[in-house]
C-alpha cells in the first residue's frame, strides 16, 4: 500500500498551483493547507490506496523474530528543482514502479516454473492449480487460462481463480463469462465467487446480471459474511438502487468497519453528503472505528464528489490525502493502516516543518519507502524548508531541472513574476516561471519578456482575453 501526503493549505486558497482548476490546493488530498479555514469534522488526509502483498509476511516476521528484529529495511529517496522540472511527475511515476515490486513474489514463482520446465519436472494437478492462481493473481491471464483450459479435474477453485483474475485485472464481462461457465459445469459457487461477480456487475452498473446471482446466491444458501454483504451492497450503490443498498445494509447481521464504509462511500458515490455524513456518526455512535477508506469515503464526499488527487502541471492524477503537518499522519490515518503502507510519497516537501523527523522515523524506525519530491529553493534561491535538511538521510537525490522559459536552456531557477515578497505564495505559471542561470540573474528583463509573450499571446487569440 501506499500513500502520497500533500501540504495543506486553505481550502479557499486564490492560489491554485498547478495547472487545474482542480488541482492540488483545491482538494484536500493534494493540497497542504496550512491553516486549517476549511476543518473538517475527521482528518483531512489524502491517501492511495494500493494492495500490499508484503504486509502479511512482514507482520509473520514480527511474531516469529525475537528482539533485536531485522534492520529496517527503509529507504529515502528526494527529489528536488525548481518548479515546472517535473518533480510531481517523477514521485508519481516512482511511486507507481514501487507498486510493481510488490510483484516480486509472483516472479518468484514464475522462475520457480520455470525451473520446473527445464528439468523437465511435471507437476501433478495440486501444482498446476497453484500455478494458475499464480498467474492469474498476478494478471498474466494468458498463461493462466492455458494451464486453465490443460486442467485435468476443473474444480471450484480454478474456475474461482479465473473469475477473480479477470475481475481484478479489469477484464469483468470475461470475469462473468467464466462464472457463467462455472455454473454450466454444473459446479457451485461459494462465497468468493460471489465476492468476485458482485465486484464486476458493480464496476459494470450491470444491475440484472447482478441480480441474478444475488437470486443464485440466495438459493445456495450461502451463509452471510461482511466480505459478500459489502460486495453487494456496493453492487446495488454502483448500479444506483440507493434503496436496495441501503435495505441490504439495514438487513446485515453481521457487520464491521468494511460494510459501514461501503454505505459511506456508497451514498458519497451518489453526492448525499447528509446521508454519508449521518451514516458516519452512526457507525462511530455504534462503536466502530473508520479506517482510512471510511475517512477517504466521507472526505471525497465532503469535497462534493470529487476525487481527491495529486495532480502535476501536465494533468497526471493520483489519489493523494493533504496533511497540515506530517507528524499528524500515522495516528490519522491509523496505526493499522500505517502498517500495511510499504511506500509513502510525500510531495510538496517544503510546506512540511516536521520532514526530517518524520522521514528518519518512517524510513529506520518503520521500514518504509519514503519518496519526497519538493523545491530545494525558494524564488529567492535561498534554501526552501527543511527539504535540504533530509539530504543527509537520503539514499539518494534527483536534481531535476525544467526549461528556461526565455531562452529553453535548462532551468535551474524559479523566478516570481509578481511583486509580492513573502517567501511562500502558492501558484503556477501566473506568478513563476522557471529560468536559467542567466535568465534569473537578469530577473526583471525576464519578467519583461514573459510579459511581453503573454500579451501578444492575448492579441492572437483575442477569446483568450474573455476567460
Ligand atoms: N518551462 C517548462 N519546463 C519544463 N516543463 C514544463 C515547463 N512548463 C510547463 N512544463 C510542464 O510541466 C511538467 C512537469 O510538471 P510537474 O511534474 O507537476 O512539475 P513540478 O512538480 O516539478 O513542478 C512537464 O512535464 C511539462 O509538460
Ligand atoms: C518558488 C516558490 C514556490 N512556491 C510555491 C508555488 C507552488 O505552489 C509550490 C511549488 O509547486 P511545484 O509542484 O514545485 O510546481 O510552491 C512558494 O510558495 N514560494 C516560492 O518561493
Amino acid at each position: 500500500m501506499k500513500s502520497i501526503l500533500n501540504p495543506k493549505f486553505s481550502a479557499l486558497s486564490p492560489h491554485l498551483p498547478k495547472t487545474s482548476p482542480f488541482s492540488l490546493f483545491s482538494r484536500p488530498h493534494d493540497s497542504i493547507f496550512r491553516n486549517n479555514s476549511q476543518q473538517l469534522p475527521f482528518p483531512s488526509l489524502k491517501a492511495t490506496p494500493f494492495s500490499s502483498n508484503s504486509f502479511l509476511s512482514r507482520a509473520q516476521n514480527r511474531t516469529l523474530q525475537t528482539e533485536p528484529t531485522r534492520p529496517p529495511s527503509g529507504e529515502i529517496h528526494v527529489i528536488v528543482g525548481p518548479m515546472f522540472a517535473g518533480k510531481t511527475t517523477t514521485l508519481l511515476r516512482r511511486i507507481q514502479s514501487e507498486s510493481a515490486n510488490s510483484r516480486k513474489q509472483y516472479e518468484r514463482g514464475r522462475r520457480i516454473h520455470a525451473q520446473m520446465i527445464v528439468v523437465g519436472f511435471v507437476p501433478n494437478e495440486y501444482l498446476k492449480t497453484k500455478l494458475l492462481i499464480l498467474y492469474a493473481k498476478s494478471g498474466y491471464l494468458e498463461t493462466a487460462s492455458f494451464l486453465f483450459d490443460n486442467l485435468a479435474d476443473k474444480g471450484l477453485i480454478p474456475w474461482n481463480a479465473m473469475v477473480a483474475g479477470y475481475v481484478q485485472k479489469g477484464v469483468e464481462e470475461v470475469g462473468l463469462e467464466f462464472f457463467c461457465g462455472m455454473r454450466q459445469a454444473g459446479l457451485r459457487p461459494d462465497q468468493y465467487t460471489f465476492a468476485s461477480v458482485f465486484r464486476a456487475c458493480a464496476t459494470l452498473a450491470a444491475l440484472e446480471p447482478g441480480k441474478q446471482a444475488h437470486a443464485v446466491m440466495i438459493k445456495s444458501q450461502i451463509t452471510e459474511n461482511v466480505v459478500i454483504n459489502s460486495a453487494l451492497i456496493d453492487m446495488y450503490f454502483k448500479c444506483s438502487c440507493i434503496c436496495d443498498g441501503r435495505l441490504l445494509f439495514e438487513k446485515c447481521l453481521s457487520r464491521n468497519t468494511i460494510t459501514w464504509s461501503t454505505l459511506i462511500s456508497g451514498y458519497g458515490q451518489h453526492g448525499r453528503v447528509m446521508e454519508v455524513l449521518d451514516s458516519f456518526q452512526r457507525m462511530l455512535s455504534e462503536g466502530f472505528r473508520p479506517n482510512y477508506v471510511t475517512f477517504l469515503a466521507v472526505l471525497v464526499a465532503c469535497s462534493h464528489g470529487g476525487l481527491i488527487d495529486e495532480v502535476t502541471h501536465d494533468g497526471a492524477k493520483l489519489p493523494c490525502w493533504a496533511l497540515t503537518n506530517l507528524s499528524s499522519f500515522k495516528q490519522k490515518f491509523g496505526i493499522e493502516a500505517y502498517e500495511k503502507l510499504d511506500v509513502i510519497g510525500i510531495d510538496e516537501a517544503q510546506f512540511f516543518e516536521d520532514l526530517y523527523d518524520f522521514c528518519r522515523e518512517a524510513a529506520d524506525h518503520d521500514g518504509k519507502t519514503v519518496i519526497v519530491a519538493g523545491l530545494d529553493g525558494n524564488y529567492l534561491r535561498r534554501s526552501f524548508g527543511s527539504v535540504l535538511d533530509i539530504i543527509p538521510l537520503a539514499d539518494t537525490v534527483t536534481k531535476l531541472t525544467a526549461l528556461c522559459e526565455i531562452c529553453g536552456k535548462r532551468a535551474f531557477f524559479t523566478l516570481r513574476k509578481t511583486q509580492e515578497k513573502q517567501v511562500e505564495l502558492i501558484g503556477g505559471g501566473d506568478v513563476y516561471m522557471p529560468v536559467c542561470r542567466h535568465h534569473y540573474v537578469n530577473g526583471q528583463v525576464a519578467v519583461e519578456a514573459a510579459r511581453f509573450v503573454l500579451e501578444s499571446h492575448k492579441v492572437e487569440c483575442p477569446s483568450h482575453i474573455h476567460k
